[in-house]
């Protein structure tokens, strides 16, 4: 019996972005969870790509909310890719760190009462991070990159991308979005999950 494939490459087409045009490569798990990569320029050959990792964030990266950064880093990464002329973004349907969005809604009211994003996580029965970031190996080698500048302040993402065989160059620091909104969010992470600031 033939295993299927975790991941499979379904269709790729122009993508057209105030930054230039991306082709966008849409993706398949064999659970059917879907997930899209941009890339830019030409990302074969040997020097490291410029990677960026994004996990969807709907209230950040589609609808403005100020109660994160990822807007700010999605658009900071599309924006970086674009000035060097080569790059993936890789953004993964991992809504509110693999929780999904009715449960970040939930998560949100907790933390509107006082609690913080871990916190709010826990009371509602969840580790404070369920993301799983192998699929990018899979992501990476069907775009035929296998070594990467990768911009992040999370260090798992790196330790994940180095664990699973793709080799970090470099990891470039997206500092970009702090507000009054999302100051003690951002100071969570780095206190609760060790991302760099
Ligand atoms: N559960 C939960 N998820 C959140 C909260 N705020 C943002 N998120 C999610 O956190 C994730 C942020 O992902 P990334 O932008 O990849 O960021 P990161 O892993 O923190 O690290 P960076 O690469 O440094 O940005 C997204 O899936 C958001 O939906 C929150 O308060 N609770
Ligand atoms: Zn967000």
């Amino acid at each position: 019996m033939s295993v299927p494939p975790s991941l499979r490459h379904i269709a790729s087409c122009k993508l057209p972005t105030p930054w230039g045009e991306f082709t966008m490569h849409g993706f398949e798990e064999a659970s059917g969870q879907e997930h899209v990569a941009l890339t830019f320029g030409d990302v074969s050959g040997d020097a490291p790509v410029l990677v960026r990792l994004h996990s969807e964030c709907l209230t950040g990266d589609a609808l403005f909310s100020l109660r994160c950064d990822c807007g700010f880093q999605l658009e900071a990464a599309l924006d970086a890719i674009a000035e060097v002329g080569r790059g993936a973004l890789l953004y993964l349907r991992q809504e509110g760190r693999g929780i999904g969005l009715i449960n970040k809604i939930r998560a949100y009211k907790l933390q509107d009462a006082g609690a913080d994003t871990v916190e709010a996580n826990e009371r509602l029965g969840f580790p404070a991070d369920m993301r799983d970031f192998t699929v990018a190996r899979d992501m990476l080698a069907s775009l035929g990159i296998a070594r990467v500048r990768v911009m992040t302040n999370n260090p798992r993402k790196v330790a994940t991308l180095q664990k699973v065989g793709i080799e970090v160059a470099e990891r470039v620091p997206l500092k970009v979005g702090r507000n009054s909104h999302n100051d003690a969010y951002l100071n969570t992470k780095a206190a609760k999950l060790g991302h760099l600031f």
